[in-house]
């Protein structure tokens, strides 16, 4: 393996959409997702546009077949009026189609870009900046929430053919009676009032409390499925069951108060017109023994009131999705709008290839307490420095902060004289790669843990495989590199997993290893021999190990023994105990 070159992955490109979304708030990423296929909305509005006006157009077409379609001395006009309907009745299934299909496509298609550029802004985010979301949480803004946008922008393109259909229709009574208009006209006061200004008030208020519920309980259902296993020796289980009972009974609470708010607007709309529809009646039956109107005009109007009672219906519909996708984009902006905890620099100086990791007086505090005192090191290229000192001495933190993962409180790190502060996240972790006390592994094969996305021979990953001890497990297996390791890795024992994760951070081929105990859970034969592989490379590679471990410590160029924070703060050369 050969020491990496500059070049450093770039970062998703969505990050800069992403951040503008975030800067223009939950509408202006409704806007964006109307603008994102603007031309497949179009067509579904003129789609919808036509199916609205052959539905009003039919009435009318009535009326006419009625008043003037229906005489002894003409039977072919009977025919010619059918005839007309049907055609009408064809051009309104064509533009429901246009409008169904391309609504569809254009929601998926959109939902799923939105999705995937919500997937890119978690992926810059760090543990700090994430630290805020609980992980269900974060799923449902990633499933339901999108969702929910998804469903407002399948139902965009009716809504506003629904509000010109409602529109050319009061001007279609217009011209059947002014009197009959005044009753529809009159609807138009109440229905803006109840759907622009009192209900999605309120099912607003209660769809926000509902999907912070969601995401509650799905943090609650994350904790049951994944540490229920760990505690239930303990009787822990009972605990964790219990807290997504109450959560549980949260988001059933928070469903019952949207749905009576919902089941209210959905009734109140469609009441406003259908009183209507009883005055008119009134009014147009007066007429027409007056003599003033047609038996035919008034079945006009009756049919176009009744449409408008379900027109009203749809409109009601397509707002409450309106105010629940405006609650999503308001969750979704949230996470766009999250910065990395420590954000890389806006001019990055560029890190050499390989150099001294030198720690300056670097202190940690957390809550108000010390939870590393101040500590300088230095590890120069080709050693192992050996990492010790009592539990909770402040070991890992001392390593997440060489790996730039959380920031000192006070004191600098320095890798080949750059501050990690003032390098590229990309370039600094192409140098500096951290294997954890207890590693992640994913779902899939041994090699798709070890590629985890990048591109690497089959010979590249058994080099690292041998590097890391893993060679034996490797051998044993029939499947190899591609031996399924079950869900989570949930085939693997501790000391595999914890070789697995030095594998793939040999595989990355950085110029700095930063090891946290990652051989608590190997046998003392194993330990022995990927320490000796480590030692034994003579490309430079500069390995940080946190360890209690006789064989490591005995291996070390130096040993660097941490204290308690709370013990009186030493300096580097008087806690050096070994070597260099
Ligand atoms: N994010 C945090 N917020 C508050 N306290 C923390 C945080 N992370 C660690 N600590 C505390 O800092 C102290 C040092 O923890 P650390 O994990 O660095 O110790 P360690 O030496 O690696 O321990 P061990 O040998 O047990 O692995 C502990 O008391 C721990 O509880």
């Amino acid at each position: 393996m050969t020491r990496p070159t500059a070049a450093v992955p770039k970062p998703p490109d969505s990050a800069a959409s992403a951040a503008s979304a975030a800067r223009s708030g939950p509408g202006g990423l409704l806007l964006w997702c109307l603008c994102d296929n603007a031309g497949r909305i179009a067509i579904a509005v003129i789609g919808g546009l036509l199916y609205q006006l052959a539905l009003i157009g039919l009435p009318w077409c009535v009326e006419r077949a009625v008043d003037q379609g229906i005489t002894v001395d003409d039977p072919p006009a009977t025919l010619r009026w059918a005839g007309v309907i049907a055609a009408v009745s064809v051009a309104a299934a064509l533009g429901e189609i246009v409008l169904g299909w391309q609504s569809t496509v254009s929601a998926t298609l959109t939902g799923n870009r939105l999705y995937l550029r919500l997937a890119d802004r978690i992926g810059v985010l760090d543990e700090a900046a994430l630290d805020r979301y609980g992980e269900g949480d974060l799923s449902m803004r990633g499933t339901r929430d999108v969702d929910l946008m998804r469903t407002w922008l399948m139902g965009f393109a009716s809504f506003v053919t629904g509000v010109v259909g409602f529109t050319v229709m009061i001007i279609a009574i217009l011209g059947l009676d002014p009197l009959l208009a005044v009753v529809g006209l009159a609807c138009v006061p109440p229905l803006v009032l109840i759907n622009t200004v009192l209900f999605p008030k309120w099912f607003g208020a209660a769809n926000a409390d509902l999907s912070a519920a969601h995401g509650a309980r799905a943090d609650a259902v994350e904790e049951l499925l994944s540490a229920s296993a760990a505690v239930r020796g303990l009787g822990g289980e009972r605990a964790l069951v219990e807290r997504h009972d109450e959560r549980s009974s949260h988001v059933t609470r928070h469903t019952l108060v949207t749905a009576r708010v919902s089941a209210s607007w959905a009734a109140a709309s469609p009441f406003v017109p259908g009183l209507a529809i009883g005055v008119g009646l009134a009014v147009g039956g007066l007429a027409v023994l007056r003599d003033d109107m047609s038996i035919g005009g008034i079945v006009a109007f009756t049919s176009w009131m009744s449409m408008l009672v379900l027109w009203v219906g749809v409109l009601t519909l397509r707002l409450s999705q309106l105010s629940q996708a405006r609650t999503a984009a308001r969750r979704l902006v949230e996470v766009f709008a999250t910065e990395p905890a420590l954000a890389g620099p806006t001019n990055p100086a560029p890190l050499p290839v390989t150099g001294d990791l030198v720690a300056d007086g670097v202190a940690v505090r957390r809550e108000g307490r010390t939870i590393l005192a101040p500590t300088s090191l230095t590890a120069r290229p080709g050693e192992l420095v050996a990492l010790t000192g009592p539990m909770a001495s402040g070991k890992t933190t001392l390593l997440r902060v060489l790996a730039h993962l959380s920031a000192p409180s006070e004191g600098t790190v320095r890798y080949g004289a750059v501050p990690l502060h003032q390098a590229a996240p990309d370039e600094l972790r192409a140098r500096v790669a951290y294997v954890p006390q207890r590693p992640v592994t994913v779902s899939g094969t041994l090699a798709d843990n070890l590629r985890l996305g990048g591109e690497f021979s089959d010979e590249e990953l058994r080099e690292a495989c041998r590097l890391a001890a893993l060679d034996d497990y490797l051998a044993e297996r029939p499947d190899g590199l591609e031996t399924p390791l079950g869900e989570g890795g949930n085939t693997l024992s501790g000391g595999q997993s914890q070789r697995l994760a030095l594998a793939r951070a040999l595989l990355r081929n950085p110029s700095v290893l930063l090891l946290d105990d990652v051989t608590s859970a190997v046998d003392t034969e194993t330990e022995k021999a990927i320490v000796e592989r480590l030692t034994s490379r003579r490309d430079g590679l500069t390995v940080v190990f946190a360890t209690h471990r006789p064989a490591v410590l005995a291996a070390a160029d130096r040993v660097i023994t941490l204290e308690h924070a709370a013990a009186p703060a030493a300096t580097d050369e008087e806690r050096v105990s070994a070597g260099g």
